[in-house]
């Protein structure tokens, strides 16, 4: 069992791929593997709370109840007061979880059909809580019997470890089961301790809040076992390359950023914008900054190291160019010619809004060369106009969508939102771990792309500049002082 870290690239599987890796760790197991996950997750709560006395474990109709009965079984055999409140008729459990419902009751472990609070009184407070309800058999919106002991696990003031994966998520998405938008019909866990393979969901959407430290127990994985493709692997980039002593300004690169409509429809200037993506990549080590305000003038109050020169005098071929930070509907007007021209790309924003509306584009993005790489970062909204179908759909599965965009429009795709998917064609998408909801503000998108942009200027190709930025784009985030306001302007300040 590990604790999953940011510093390795762990790959993640979805349904099939866990299948696949199950049926052949079964086969080489002489104990049902469900033994295997119960001792685990028995194991690991007696590590998190190894002074606990009280414990309730919330079992499910499935396997994913079975493996509660388990860890029942075990931590009662440990001395624990165990309490298991089994939700369904035990002889509708499969085979497995039947067999460890058997076993449980045979050890003596109480094991009830109700909640907790007609019993609780007899046991006193509870020290942990083990949400066993639901794992990789959840696919359909939560009955509302289930609703009722997710509320009651949430209610529950004792620490939560959740096996598997918290009762409500949707393994493959991140989304709440049945596309709920109701926040407390998930299992806010503490700790989860999921089996065989990381899945996709506990990293992006709501899992990233639902979780709370996540453990894994591959079940007996050795050699010879022979591994399904990945669905994607977590992003294991190292956020600060460091800088080579024997370099001048010249060997970090020249990043242009074009955007910045200088009064957009609504009568408000727009520069902030391309003013902190300029910043960032100031601040990320590029050699040269040019800012290129879409109005033809020059900001006031900016760093005394930024340049600035009209877009039409930059000489896009050789510069690393990050366009569209609230570029406004001026931006549409540069596009086909930064499209042709620019060197290195990345298109933010309306850069992106841009592209989506209007189908020439489309293929001027597509026909950009291999000399000429280019980065996307499209939050959901942008991604969906680019794909042409709803937000909903890219949020159901965003390593699809992220890898779609990437295919279609041949370029890498930083698709940002929780649990951020980098894609690229030919590459396995990886999913980023750090950052947390403190950058879901304004600005700190038109940073993450000046950025990448200074990333790439000093030599990382397209597909590693993206993986490193968003690393350390997040990993700022989570190093933020608690007590200190997180603003776009002073993130991009603190890149290094
Ligand atoms: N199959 C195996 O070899 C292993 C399975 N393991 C455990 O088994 C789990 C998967 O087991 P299952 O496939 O039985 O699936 P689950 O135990 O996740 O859930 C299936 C049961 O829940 C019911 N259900 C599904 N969605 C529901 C909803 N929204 N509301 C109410 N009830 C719902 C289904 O009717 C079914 O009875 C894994 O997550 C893991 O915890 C582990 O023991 C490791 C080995
Ligand atoms: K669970």
């Amino acid at each position: 069992m590990q604790r999953l870290s940011r510093t390795s690239a762990w790959p993640v599987h979805g349904r099939q791929g866990i299948q696949v890796l199950e049926a052949q760790l079964q086969a080489c197991s002489p104990i049902p593997l469900m033994g295997k996950a119960g001792l685990a997750t028995a194991q690991l709560a007696l590590a998190l709370a190894p002074y606990a006395q009280r414990i309730w474990v919330a079992a499910g109709p499935g396997n994913n109840g079975g493996d509660g009965l388990e860890a029942a079984m075990h931590l009662h055999q440990w001395g624990k007061a165990v309490r298991v409140s089994l939700l369904g008729k035990a002889q509708n459990l499969p085979a497995d979880a039947h067999a460890a419902w058997q076993r449980a009751q045979a050890a003596g472990v109480q094991i009830n059909s109700e909640l907790p609070a007609s019993w609780l009184e007899d046991m006193g407070p509870l020290d942990l809580c083990i949400d066993a309800l639901l794992g990789m058999g959840a696919t359909r919106p939560l009955s509302c019997e289930m609703q009722t002991w997710v509320q009651a696990i949430n209610r529950c003031p004792a620490p939560v470890l959740a096996i598997d994966l918290p009762t409500g998520l949707n393994p493959e998405s991140g989304q709440l089961l049945g596309d709920a938008t109701d926040t407390a019909l998930l299992v806010q866990a503490d700790h989860t301790l999921t089996f065989i393979a990381a899945k996709a969901g506990l990293f992006m959407g709501h899992g990233r809040d639902a979780c709370g430290q996540i453990w894994l127990d591959c079940l007996g994985f050795r050699d010879g076992i022979s591994v399904p493709p990945p669905q994607a692997l977590l992003n294991d980039s190292k956020p600060r390359p460091i800088k080579r002593h024997a370099s001048h300004k010249g060997s970090h690169g020249d990043v242009a950023i074009i955007g910045g409509e200088a009064m957009a429809a609504h009568g408000m200037g727009m520069t902030g914008a391309a003013v902190l993506a300029a910043t960032a990549a100031l601040h990320a080590g590029a050699g040269r900054v040019i800012l290129s305000l879409l109005s033809g003038q020059h900001a006031e109050s900016v760093p005394p190291d930024l340049m600035q020169r009209e877009w039409q005098r930059l000489d896009l071929e050789k510069l690393h160019v990050v366009c569209g930070c609230g570029g406004g509907q001026t931006v549409q007007s540069v596009m086909a010619e930064v499209l042709r021209r620019s060197g290195q790309l990345v298109l933010d924003a309306d850069g992106l809004n841009a592209v989506a509306q209007d189908d020439k584009l489309q293929v001027g993005l597509r026909q950009r060369t291999d000399a000429q790489p280019t980065v996307i970062t499209p939050h959901p909204l942008e991604a969906a106009r680019l794909l042409n179908i709803s937000t909903t759909e890219v949020q159901s599965d965003r390593l699809k969508a992220a890898q779609n965009l990437a295919d279609q429009l041949r370029c890498t795709v930083v698709l940002k939102g929780s649990g951020t998917v980098i894609a690229a064609p030919g590459q396995t998408p990886r999913i980023n771990t750090s950052g947390n909801g403190r950058l879901a503000i304004g600005g700190t998108g038109d940073v993450l792309a000046g950025l990448i942009g200074a990333r790439m200027a000093q030599g990382l190709g397209a597909f590693d500049a993206a993986c490193t930025a968003a690393a350390q784009h997040g990993q700022l985030a989570d190093d933020w002082p608690p007590n200190k306001a997180l603003t776009a302007s002073r993130l991009a300040q603190r890149l290094a």
